[in-house]
């Protein structure tokens, strides 16, 4: 057959920006899984189109998540442009191969349980403190930015080990980074994307400072390599060919504050909202925690066991992710021309994944639309490739314990502590392209115990 007649259904549209300006239209608007559906409707699970600048094949369900997450000789994971120009080119997300490999073994040895375990005490007093100073006296908090400010200190402190003084100079201009990130990248000044790049180049600054603070005490014996993740980078030995390059660590510390802290707090947001709207979810999971809180002293910090217990929360957290997955979707760059379900995808094209329409599909979870956290009781019988809100395949998250254990302890003090309403009925939130709540989901706050 003439390779153009093995190419999916679908259009291309206009070229460069073929259906780019209906998706972000519709995710503006709240309707991108409507917008996704009808394209399925129309042209069935695989289909061409055009997003971003490239000819694109949006692939569904799961076998083709699996194609997607696994197929690493043919595709690999692409960024927008103006991502990778303002985190930096050597970030694991660019990686491929071995290099990939090298890099994502150093970052997962720090995230995986058996480290994590001794990190629960400082993601502990980082949640305490930051509830107490923004919650505690305050009427009313609005619950995105301060998830936002919660889930980046938590990441400083127990991945890099970066003091609450020296953070806040990182803060404000973490944020100006963020806003340019899936912007177009053109660099003149006043673009959303200019100021980015001066705001990470500001934030590499204060890095640079603080790897060659932590390789001179590594140096002189005042610090042990596992303290904290940049500390660990710097002590792997070269000998067997692991070391991380200075550009590596630095691209990399900037990735993880990126990836590590945006997700978790999403779902920590929606977390809150759904509380306040379901009273006997919020019974049960106020029930888990009491059972916690009432064998230890006020004062006394969460242990790694007492987040073994709470199995319910994580269940909920898990039925938050299906149904608002804090990551859409992503691409995947075809670096040779491959087939999939009998039809071509050339190279040099992108692969487009989406996480709402395989969690939406009726065949894999029953009655999809209704909230039901008891979906994730039995792990194992979820197929593969079907809850995707961490990925899948090589390149799963690796930081799924982390934000685990993060919710966790953040539920635990906001249940125990606080009790909260919605002050804005408004049920709908953008995607932009995380999902966010209108006005930030202002809540009023009561303290019913101390911090
Ligand atoms: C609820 C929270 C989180 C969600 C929903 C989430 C989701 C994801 C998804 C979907 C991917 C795969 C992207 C792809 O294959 O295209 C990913 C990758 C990644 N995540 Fe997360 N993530 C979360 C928290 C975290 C945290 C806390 C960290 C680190 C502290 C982290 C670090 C990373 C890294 C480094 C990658 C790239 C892995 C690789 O390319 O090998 N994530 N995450």
């Amino acid at each position: 057959r003439n390779p153009s007649n093995r190419l999916p259904p679908g259009s291309l549209g206009i070229p460069i920006i073929g259906q780019s300006l209906g998706l972000l239209w519709a995710m503006r608007t709240n309707t991108g899984e409507q917008w996704i559906n009808n394209k399925i409707k129309k042209f069935g699970p695989i289909s061409k189109l055009t997003l971003f600048g490239n000819p694109t094949v949006f692939l569904t369900g799961p076998v083709a998540n699996k194609f997607i997450f696994s197929s690493t000789d043919s595709l690999a994971l692409q960024q927008p442009q103006s991502m990778c120009r303002i985190i930096g080119r050597r970030n694991i997300l660019e990686l491929i191969g071995k290099d990939h490999k090298r890099v994502r073994g150093a970052i997962s040895y720090f995230l995986k349980p058996e480290a994590l375990r001794k990190y629960v005490f400082k993601i502990d007093q980082e949640i305490r403190h930051h509830l107490r100073t923004n919650w505690s006296d305050h009427n009313q908090v609005k619950i995105l930015p301060s998830m936002k400010s919660l889930t980046f200190n938590v990441i400083c402190s127990t991945i890099f080990g970066i003091e609450r003084g020296a953070r806040e100079i990182l803060v404000q201009d973490f944020a100006k980074m963020m806003t340019g990130m899936w912007s177009v990248p053109v660099n003149l000044p006043f673009t959303n994307f200019n100021q980015s790049l001066k705001a990470s180049s500001r934030i590499r600054k204060e890095l640079t400072k603080v790897i060659e603070e932590k390789r001179r005490a590594l140096k002189l014996g005042e610090r042990s390599s596992d303290e904290d993740l940049i500390t660990y980078l710097l002590s792997l030995g070269s000998d067997n060919g692991e070391t991380l390059t200075e550009e590596e660590i630095l691209d990399n510390a900037v990735l993880l504050m990126v990836a590590g802290h945006d997700t978790t707090a999403i779902v920590l947001t929606f977390l809150v909202r759904h509380l306040a709207n379901d009273p006997i979810t919020y019974a049960k999971i106020l029930n888990e925690h009491e059972e916690i809180a009432k064998i230890k002293a006020p004062e006394e910090a969460l242990t790694w066991d007492d987040l073994l217990k709470m199995k319910f929360t994580w269940r909920v957290a898990q039925e938050i992710m299906r149904t608002i997955p804090p990551v859409f979707g992503g691409f995947r760059r075809v670096i040779k021309d491959v087939e999939f379900g009998g039809y071509l995808i050339p190279k040099g094209w992108q692969v487009f994944w989406n996480a709402s329409v395989t969690h939406m599909d009726e065949s894999i979870f029953k009655e999809p639309e209704k909230f039901d956290p008891s979906r994730f009781e039995k792990q194992s019988e979820i197929p593969p490739y079907c809850f995707i809100a961490f990925g899948a395949g090589p390149r799963i998250c690796p930081g799924y314990e982390f934000a685990k254990a993060e919710t966790l302890v953040a539920v635990h003090y906001m249940v125990t502590r606080f009790k909260w309403s919605l002050c804005c009925k408004d049920n709908t939130f953008v995607r932009d392209p995380n999902p966010s709540p209108k006005q930030g989901l202002p809540v009023s706050i009561e303290v019913k115990a101390s911090l």
